[in-house]
């Protein structure tokens, strides 16, 4: 009786060391043994994991202009009705810390306006940032901040004058930074993601909100208030952005950026150029008083295909022969305008604005004009960028 206790002593004693030596060996077994900087050397532990390399974070430089991505609300439901442009550049950064994931990122607070409220001086001031920061090596892309009302222009402004194929995309909101459901962080995030991405390298101008890419050329605004307003029509996006990496699927085909002859300084005079919209009953009066005020071009929002009423067209072969520029686009916001279609445009000397709506057209049209007043290189110019 007493051998039997002792047996089962040792036993019991035998098992709890085996339990305890078991798995400390395990870990010496071949393939598990510890790198040799974690081993102990004389009870001290040398602490040199070499970390994973992690790949180097590209260089992003947001400009921000302000606009509702920039906006503030009484409450958090105030999704409509708040003040655009209050919130700085830094505020931006500092509410997305996911950015120091995928880019280093510095700020420079260009405009603070609501983008309804941008102007010539505006573009070529934001143009001249962007021209320069792109010029720095260390730079690899940079976003723009902008209100949504006017992104469409801006960013085909900056397709045709920036000189760089390094990324430009331009980002905006439909809600202020206060609301409930903000979609301005993730799109900031998105379009950081983007432009610090090689394979946005050379796509021209983009504008992203919404997950979605489109091109500077061919993006509008077509709802007034809902998150999915930027559409391009009949054409489609360039591509989606989703877990901080572009897709790209196609790219633009039009020259822009460096391939375009269009460069501007901050001292650059751009002449006005106005539109004038199309509609039953329409009167010469707004386009007169266009001309009279100064403008050197005409964009006519026409209905349908671009066409001019009888009431109106004698006032627009008139302008053309005082040396003003009538470019015939569309109010319908897609499709081509015919040349020689509904109008003779070789006997009046008007140009079509080709598939560019009326507010993209005035900025080609403005752009040639520093360049020429040919109506023939004009109409090149849209069909060429
Ligand atoms: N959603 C917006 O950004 C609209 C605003 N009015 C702006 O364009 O600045």
């Amino acid at each position: 009786m007493r051998k039997s206790r002792f047996v089962f002593a040792l036993l019991f004693v035998l098992t709890i060391a085996m339990l305890i030596i078991m798995p400390a060996l395990a870990q010496f077994a071949p393939g598990k043994m510890p790198p040799a900087a974690v081993m102990t050397r004389s009870s001290e532990t040398i602490a040199q994991t070499p970390a994973a390399p992690t790949a180097k974070l590209p260089n992003v430089v947001i400009l921000a202009t302000g606009g509702t991505i920039a906006g503030t609300g009484a409450t958090s439901t105030t999704t409509v009705g708040y003040q655009a442009a209050k919130l700085p550049v830094a505020a931006l950064i500092s509410a997305v810390p996911e950015l120091k994931k995928i880019a280093n990122v510095t700020g420079e607070q260009v405009l603070q306006i609501a983008s309804e409220n941008m102007t010539n001086a505006g573009l070529l001031k934001l143009a001249d940032r962007v021209n320069a920061v792109l010029a720095k090596p260390d730079v690899d892309g940079v976003v723009i901040t902008h209100g949504t009302d006017t992104i469409e222009e801006t960013a085909y402004f900056l397709n045709l004058v920036t000189k760089s194929q390094k990324p430009v995309v331009i980002v905006g909101s439909m809600r202020p930074a206060t609301a409930l459901s903000a979609d301005g962080p993730l799109n900031l995030y998105n379009a950081v993601a983007i432009a610090g991405s090689p394979t946005a390298v050379g796509k021209g101008v983009l504008v992203s909100l919404n997950d979605q890419i489109s091109a500077a050329r061919e993006v509008t605004k077509i709802n007034t208030t809902s998150l999915n307003t930027f559409q391009t029509p009949d054409l489609g996006y360039l591509g989606y952005v989703e877990l901080g990496k572009p897709y790209f699927y196609r790219t633009p085909a039009r020259k822009h950026t460096t391939a375009t002859p269009f460069t501007v300084t901050t001292n650059t005079k751009l002449p006005q150029v106005d539109i004038i919209y199309g509609y039953g009953n329409n009167s010469p009066v707004l386009l007169n008083a266009a001309i009279a005020d100064g403008a050197k071009g005409i964009v006519y929002a026409g209905v349908g295909d671009g066409s001019i009423s009888m009431q109106l067209e004698p006032a627009a072969i008139a302008a053309r022969q005082k040396g003003v520029i009538i470019a015939r686009s569309s109010r319908t916001g897609s499709g081509r305008i015919v040349r020689n279609g509904e109008e003779k445009d070789d006997e009046h000397d008007f140009i079509v604005t080709d598939n560019l709506n009326p507010q993209k057209a005035r900025i080609l049209l403005m752009l040639g004009l520093t360049i020429t007043s040919d109506t023939k290189a004009l109409q090149e110019m849209f069909y060429t960028y």
